[in-house]
């Protein structure tokens, strides 16, 4: 094979302070450190750096038309308010931990998505179990609309609704108030509204048949719980145990001796009918993640994907297992590996297993999914009383702390940011406390020092990963300010996300829809660029068009890598 030689060239710049480094940098000698597979790697000058006029921000719909070859040469795609945050802030205080917003109600207008936007969401989520398709397109139009206005790159994930056991709408109600004691029915005949009074509608035909009476009803996770009282025909009488807020479409699940009743839930598919045309739907608006409610198995997972592959050969669709099935719990490490991601979904899974061992499985999920590099998003009543108070409970915030902790990739806002009163402030103290979190856990210097197993399949994966796991190292080791990663796939991107570094990680893609995807990885900022194979004048250009938008210095040290050369290079920005 092609020879492998550790070149250290000695440019020269030294000019910037070193005080933000743990070690005094010995970058007063710049060092370039290089792994070339090919012989014909030669240091060559950098070219001219002529500042070409100030670029317009330019994007394209899912990555196909719309930029103008010359144009997209010498432009690149960044946000207003990642350059503002750079700009600011600095490198080292940019946000690691990425935040997903479930729009719904309180969010759908064009202005309420791009507040979301501002304030830091990286992906907007429609859950399929809400809302018409025509209500879904217009939110998809308008983030796609304002990424291309405006340079953002925020995702979009249309979560399936599943086959799961659930309650029927509440007649037109938002919501329906439970009380102690009082007794309601629960049925499976096919009611219109106006509902007779305490009744709600059942979306499953066999409820009536399977539930027994002395059963336990838990709605909506266990948000509202109530006993099988006495079974009549199509009706099931319930008395309630633990009141609560019945919600339109909550989910269902009932108890028998202490266990989740599942045998018929087992034989429900994973992806049904509904579901089908619902994926359909996502795959023609051009959705760039697909979360796949109550997954149990992997082979659901390959299913889906190869039916994508089949339909859209032009695009690609990350596929998100959300875990939140008690099936699933046996097979997750399968799950994770055969998909593009996975959702710790507590809201479901709190129903399917005790509370108590939902954050052991968390702890577990967010472990599984760091180690075969998938990114993981921690999902559901992270803040929930902000649904009614614009305040978090201390209780709340010390549950976000523990997840970001965790170094999950995302946390996911649902009905606080779907259908409460103050979306953007659940936003701002997600953002606030994943800062903070990211901030004191680099200053303790508390690395979890994980056990990053080989995850590569090829010899030429494994350079990658070998690259990316030495070039996090060093970032920490040298204390650069930023790694830049040249990426087609995005396999380098998130290798180097998974190792968790100190410093960001600035991923160039030519592909909006790449860069849209990227989004979700823990602290990648992700950039469109046109390069080439040629690193020096793919360093050359960055350097120039982010200096002309003042989102980096002369004298920063970067480390750059490259997916097409295999390369590591530890650099001054000139
Ligand atoms: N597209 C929508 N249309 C109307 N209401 C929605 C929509 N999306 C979410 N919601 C509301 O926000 C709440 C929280 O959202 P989410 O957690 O995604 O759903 P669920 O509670 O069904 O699991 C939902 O119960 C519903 O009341
Ligand atoms: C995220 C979840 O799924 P959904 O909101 O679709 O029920 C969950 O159950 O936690
Ligand atoms: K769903
Ligand atoms: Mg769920």
């Amino acid at each position: 094979m092609a020879s492998q030689s550790l070149h250290f060239l000695t440019p020269v710049n030294p000019s910037r302070s070193l005080s933000s480094s743990p070690f005094l940098r010995p970058s007063l000698l710049p060092v370039r450190l290089r792994l070339f597979r090919s012989s014909a790697a030669a240091h060559t000058p950098p070219p001219d750096l002529n500042p070409s006029p100030v670029p317009v921000i330019l994007s394209s719909t899912n990555g196909i038309g719309g930029v103008s070859i010359a144009a997209a040469a010498s432009a690149i795609d960044v946000d207003a308010v990642t350059e503002a945050e750079l700009k600011e802030n600095g490198f080292r205080s940019t946000r690691r931990t990425k935040l997903v917003c479930t729009i719904g109600p309180s969010t759908c207008e064009a202005e309420q998505i791009e507040a979301l936007a501002v304030g830091g969401m990286n992906v907007a989520r429609v859950n399929m179990c809400h809302g018409t398709h025509d209500w879904h397109r217009r939110v998809i139009r308008q983030v796609r609309r304002l990424n291309e206005e405006k340079g953002f790159a925020v995702a979009v994930m249309m979560d399936t609704e599943g086959s799961e056991i659930h309650m029927g709408d509440l007649g037109g109600f938002a919501s329906a108030k439970t009380e102690d004691g009082e007794v309601w029915t629960f049925s499976v005949r096919a009611l219109k509204a106006p509902l007779p009074e305490r009744t709600i509608n059942v979306n499953y035909d066999g409820f009536a048949e399977d539930v027994r009476v002395g059963d336990e009803l838990l709605v909506d996770g266990g948000m509202v719980r109530f006993e099988v009282i006495e079974k009549l025909g199509p009706d099931v009488r319930c008395r309630c145990t633990d009141p609560g807020l019945l919600l339109p479409r909550a989910n269902i699940t009932f108890w028998r001796d202490g266990s989740l009743v599942r045998e018929r839930n087992a034989m429900l598919p994973t992806i049904s009918s509904k579901d089908w045309l619902d994926i359909d739907f996502g795959i023609a608006e051009g959705v760039d993640f697909i979360a796949v409610s109550f997954v149990k198995s992997a082979e659901v997972i390959n299913h889906l994907k190869s039916y994508i592959a089949a339909r859209c050969r032009d695009r690609e669709i990350s596929v998100v297992a959300k875990i939140e099935s008690i099936d699933s719990l046996k097979n997750l490490e399968e799950i994770v590996l055969a998909s593009d991601g996975a959702m710790v979904a507590r809201g479901d899974l709190g129903a399917q297993i005790p509370l108590e061992q939902v954050p052991s499985v968390q702890h577990t999920v967010v472990k599984i999914c760091r180690q075969l590099n998938r990114p993981v998003i921690v999902a559901s009543q992270l803040l929930e009383s902000m649904i009614e108070y614009p305040t978090p409970t201390r209780a709340e915030v010390a549950d976000v702390s523990e997840a970001v902790r965790q170094r999950a990739d995302a946390l996911m806002l649902s009905g606080e940011s779907a259908m409460g009163q103050f979306p953007d402030k659940a936003l701002t103290v997600l953002r606030s406390v994943s800062l903070r979190i990211e901030r004191w856990w680099r200053e303790e210097k508390r690395y979890e020092a994980m056990e990053l197993p080989d995850v590569a399949s090829s010899f030429s994966d494994k350079i990658s990963e070998e690259i990316c796991n030495s070039a996090a190292k060093m970032a920490n080791n040298l204390g650069v300010d930023a790694v830049f990663v040249y990426t087609k796939t995005g396999q380098m991107a998130s290798l180097l996300s998974r190792c968790r570094p100190d410093c960001p990680i600035f991923a160039f893609t030519t592909s909006t829809s790449l860069r849209r995807r990227l989004n979700l990885q823990w602290g990648l900022i992700p950039f469109r660029l046109s390069f080439s194979d040629d690193m020096e004048t793919n360093l050359n250009k960055t350097f120039s068009l982010l200096k002309q938008r003042g989102m980096i210095q002369s004298g920063d040290l970067v480390i750059a890598l490259s997916d097409m050369l295999q390369s590591i290079q530890v650099i001054n920005v000139p």
